[in-house]
């Protein structure tokens, strides 16, 4: 896909697209961060169930979390921000364009802490509850096991000690919810974090417009990741800082008042940072500052 921005520019005056974002819930302030962060501006102080953004052709659309994977499909909106799990368990046709880096968590199967499990045979003949009955059922026919569904909508890890299930499965962070129900988590179905998705007949147009705002998602997803280095060295130790920062080109270095000595910036990965600091003292570097960055094109 083709993300340049500046190529869309011309063709995309007079279309608009819909984005669905969760209404209320774990995703919701997240969600709508994100669209800031590509410098998408919108009014969201009411109730309103739609906004029109106010700087770019987009209107977002306040919706359940669930019913987000059907309107894609159908074309109402043309793109969504929800969980993998849900976009897995409504299985509507749509494609998933962009992992977004937050929300991360796992479907789990569990059961009661003091069951002697032995594998996924246990689950032979027994009852699961799940908000997620499609995903349970396609992974135990997946694995030649016969288990029976019971739909919940919510507080689910509350079934097995009320006698309404002998396991659940549902979404798992900490496992703190879990503990804290007697339950044990036996089997990881799938790992989940937020995605973008987008109806799979998109127009000429609202693809320009997606290139144009999937652009400004990886200069905001860039940013997020990297940091601003900047560090004071004498010149003859340039080299040894310059091969221990892996940064996106060679640092800029610039020559300091006092004689000897350089200023260089680069940018890292905040994890590369962490990995270098102690070698980066060691080889003489000093005054090290970092800081975040806002946006990123690389
Ligand atoms: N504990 C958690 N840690 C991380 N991510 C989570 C956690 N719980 C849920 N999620 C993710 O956030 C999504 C939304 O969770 P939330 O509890 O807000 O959903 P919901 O109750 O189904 O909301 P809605 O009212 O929109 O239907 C989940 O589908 C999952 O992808
Ligand atoms: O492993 P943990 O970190 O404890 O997280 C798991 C819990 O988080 C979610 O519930 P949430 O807190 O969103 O409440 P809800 O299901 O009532 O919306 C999920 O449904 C689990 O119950
Ligand atoms: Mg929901």
């Amino acid at each position: 896909m083709n993300t340049t921005e500046n190529k869309t520019n011309d063709k995309v005056s007079n279309t608009s697209m819909k984005i669905a974002v969760q209404k209320s819930g774990r995703l919701s302030d997240k969600s709508l961060q994100l669209l800031k962060d590509c410098g998408i501006k919108f009014d969201n102080s009411s109730r309103k169930l739609s906004t029109k953004a106010k700087n770019f052709p987009l209107e977002i659309l306040f919706l359940r979390d669930d019913d987000i994977p059907q309107y894609v499909a159908n074309g109402v909106a043309d793109l969504g921000i929800l969980g993998l799990n849900e976009v897995e368990e409504k299985d509507q046709a749509v494609d998933v364009i962009k992992q977004l880096g937050f929300a991360g968590c796992r479907l789990s199967l569990a059961v009661q802490k003091d069951v002697d499990y032995t594998g996924l045979d246990w689950f032979e003949g027994k009852k699961i509850a799940s908000s997620y009955t499609t995903i349970v059922k396609k992974f135990f026919a997946s694995k030649g096991i016969n288990a029976t569904t019971e739909e919940i909508g919510g507080s689910v890890e509350i079934a097995p000690g009320i006698g309404l299930a002998d396991g659940i499965c549902d979404i798992v962070s900490t496992g703190s919810t879990l503990i804290m129900n007697g339950l044990k988590e036996v089997e990881t179905i799938m790992y989940s974090e937020a995605v973008m998705i987008a109806n799979k007949q998109l127009d000429g147009e609202k693809a320009a417009l997606l290139n144009k705002l999937l652009f400004r998602l990886e200069a905001v997803q860039n940013a997020k990741k990297n940091k601003y280095i900047l560090l004071n060295a004498p010149n003859e130790k340039i080299d040894e800082i310059t091969r221990l920062l892996p940064g996106m080109k060679s640092p800029t270095v610039l020559p300091l008042a006092e004689e000897g000595w350089s200023s260089l910036h680069s940018v890292i990965e905040e994890e590369d940072f962490w990995n270098v600091i102690d070698q980066l003292k060691e080889a003489g570097a000093e005054g090290i500052l970092v800081s975040d960055i806002q946006k990123l094109i690389a």
